[in-house]
């Protein structure tokens, strides 16, 4: 690509690579890179916790504890990542060296899960389990590493390569973006589980993990190959040296300055950061405050993403009490988290096209921050839905799981065994009964030997039933066991069907396309140009202390009951979204590009001693634009929330 400089900024021109319908060429290839990206990460996340359970053998609060820390790390290490694009590497560089490192880390994992490395007896079951527990805690390190740190960068590095007369095709490219995002981990949170479920194994078969972790593997090496392949069209923002370690320098500066000058001797400045003017540059001082008034404002940003996390753990523990049986198809508790990539996928479009050009139409401004405030008002309407289904649910509740209770009495003169192909039964005595088991629900299929006798029945089971099957003495050799078998049904079904989350999946997902899609979007438009992947690490930051708040309020509120804790949830983020909508208020939009323009031209005019004059006025202009938020003297540009 040729890159242009621009005589105004002096700064390379972007946004002139060979463009298809006013979009760079460039950004199909980071869309795919993402649409792989999102696969490999969705899809090694979906089967985690059961290869912790039944390939490390780790119990249940261990398999949990570890895979909440990895996605925490996850949502941290993006500061490590936008801090070495920025100030170091560049996002170019930074997204290729740390992808690498995620490739390795998803092979890791791959290869830990192969259990003939260390089955020397050949039972089907790895003899050295240290060996398979230490690779994939390097690979799932190497795994949150990589992902963490180029999430920041590959979204920034998108918006980068559009130029300034490209904003509305910027907007475009978030929702498609969003899209990708949704569509890679759509497919892979449907494939992964898929090829687990699959027997592989040289010596012996076992479920195939092996293969569950290597196919996202060869999407992040995909991934990888696309984004290198997409190379030579990209616009490469060079990093401006230690951009993070100038910024801490110049707010240390300004505070120390404010402290030795607090005495009332000496006038007070217009904001606190032009404390630093004494030593520091006034660009970097104007970019700090740019970075500053975003940050402020992402301060109630995490209750968002305290309520959006909880869809994998309790809407999904609420799904396990309920009935998933529509008709055709009987679906299981963690496969409801589907609807949410679905709902995506037909939302984003249906907004983009529809939804906001009508609100324009009918002459609203629905500016970014007020998406931002509709979306958290709509994620606590969800929270509400969810309050109403588990009241339902805990009125009509027969049974506390989706499991459903099974036992057998042995009616014959001899010993059985009876097992499906997850549980077994064990041996039943003569005229004993067993304990009661846990089945899934959906169809089971029970094999039963005794002796030469040996036969299979199968069964549909609601959820939270529970039943106890009779064995007739009659039974023998040649028997028909699907005939002779017959069943009592202790307890009836749930009976609160799953399709009643689905109001609670659809308010949550607006408020996800509302608030996170746009979100992505601001934090870009308004972060500095050297400051861009920080600005978009400090967004994800605010995952990362959302996921932490659940814990504390879940574990300090401890609330007798599960829909009192929905309410105080949405209670929670509907003040928070009150809280939001006045910071919102007193937020001006600027323009960053404009603003370091102004700045950069009136240094380059230092010399000039006819502009002086109107560079100090525009200095001044652009200083006031910064400190107050209630200025309305960039009307044109930069408009309230
Ligand atoms: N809607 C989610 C993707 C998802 C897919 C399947 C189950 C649950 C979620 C999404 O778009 N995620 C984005 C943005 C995001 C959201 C929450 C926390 C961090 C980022 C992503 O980049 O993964």
């Amino acid at each position: 690509m040729a890159d242009h400089e621009d005589p105004k900024t002096g700064k390379k021109n972007k946004g002139t690579s060979k463009e298809v319908c006013g979009y760079p060429l460039s950004i199909f290839f980071i869309v795919v890179n993402e649409f792989c990206e999102r696969f490999s990460y969705y899809g090694m996340r979906a089967v985690l916790v059961l290869y912790f359970k039944y390939f490390l053998r780790w119990d249940d609060d261990l398999a949990t504890s570890i895979y909440h820390t990895f996605v925490a790390l996850c949502y941290l290490t993006p500061i490590l990542g936008a801090i070495v694009a920025d100030s170091w590497l560049g996002k170019f560089k930074t997204i290729i060296y740390l992808s690498i490192v995620y490739a390795i880390g998803q092979v890791a994992m791959a290869v830990s899960a192969i259990h003939d490395i260390t089955d020397t007896d050949r039972d089907g079951t790895p003899n050295n389990m240290t060996f398979h527990v230490v690779l994939s805690m390097v690979g799932l390190f190497l795994i949150a590493l990589g992902t963490g740190g180029i999430k920041p960068c590959v979204a920034a590095f998108g918006g980068d390569q559009f130029g300034d007369h490209q904003e509305r095709q910027r907007r475009t490219f978030f929702s498609v973006f969003y899209l990708c995002i949704n569509g890679g981990s759509l497919l892979s949170t449907i494939i992964t589980p898929i090829l687990r479920a699959q027997n592989c194994g040289i010596y012996s078969k076992q479920k195939c993990y092996s293969l569950a972790f290597g196919v996202p593997a060869a999407l992040m090496v995909v991934a990888l190959v696309v984004f290198i392949v997409g190379s030579g069209m990209y616009y490469k923002a060079k990093p401006e040296g230690n951009i993070m370690g100038d910024v801490c320098k110049c707010i240390g500066f300004a505070i120390s300055n404010r402290y030795k000058h607090r005495s009332k001797q000496y006038p007070s400045r217009e904001h606190w950061m032009d404390w630093a003017e004494d030593k520091y540059d006034k660009l970097l001082i104007a970019q700090i405050k740019m970075v500053l008034k975003v940050l402020f404002l992402y301060i109630p940003l995490p209750m968002f993403w305290t309520l959006f996390d909880q869809k994998g753990s309790r809407w999904t523990l609420q799904a396990t009490t309920m009935d998933g049986n529509f008709g055709a198809i009987v679906i299981q508790p963690d496969q409801m988290q589907t609807v949410n990539p679905i709902l995506i996928l037909t939302l984003v479009p249906i907004m983009d096209s529809v939804i906001y050009p009508l609100i324009k139409k009918c002459g609203l401004n629905f500016t970014p921050l007020k998406r931002m405030t509709v979306g958290m008002f709509l994620a606590a309407l969800a929270f509400v839905c969810a309050a109403v289904v588990q009241i339902e649910i805990d009125v009509s509740r027969k049974h506390l799981t989706y499991f459903n209770l099974t036992q057998f009495v042995n009616g014959m003169n001899k010993p059985v065994n009876v097992s499906t192909s997850e549980v077994v039964f064990g041996q039943i005595e003569k005229f004993h009964y067993s304990n009661y088991s846990q089945i899934r629900n959906g169809r089971a299929t029970f094999f039963l030997q005794s002796g030469q006798l040996s036969c299979a029945f199968s069964r549909d089971f609601g959820f939270g039933s529970s039943y106890t099957f009779f064995i007739p003495s009659t039974l023998s050799l040649g028997s028909n066991c699907q005939e002779s078998i017959t069943g009592a049904e202790d307890i009836k079904p749930n009976s609160v069907h799953m399709a009643l989350q689905v109001p609670q999946y659809f308010f949550i997902t607006a408020g996800e396309v509302m608030f996170s899609v746009t979100g992505l979007e601001f934090s870009y438009s308004q972060a500095p140009s050297n400051m861009k992947a920080v600005l978009q690490a400090g967004w994800l930051l605010t995952v990362a202390i959302g996921n932490f708040i659940v814990l504390i309020v879940a574990e300090v509120a401890k609330l007798p009951k599960q829909w009192t804790e929905y309410v105080l949830f949405a209670s929670l983020l509907l003040c928070v979204c009150i809280i939001f909508s006045i910071m919102a208020y007193f937020y001006t939009y600027i323009d960053p590009t404009e603003i370091e323009a102004k700045f950069r031209r009136n240094v380059g005019d230092d010399d000039d001693d006819k502009n002086d004059k109107q560079r100090k006025l525009e200095m001044e202009m652009m200083k006031r634009d910064l400190d107050r938020s209630d200025d309305e003297h960039y009307k044109g540009k930069q408009t309230k929330m």
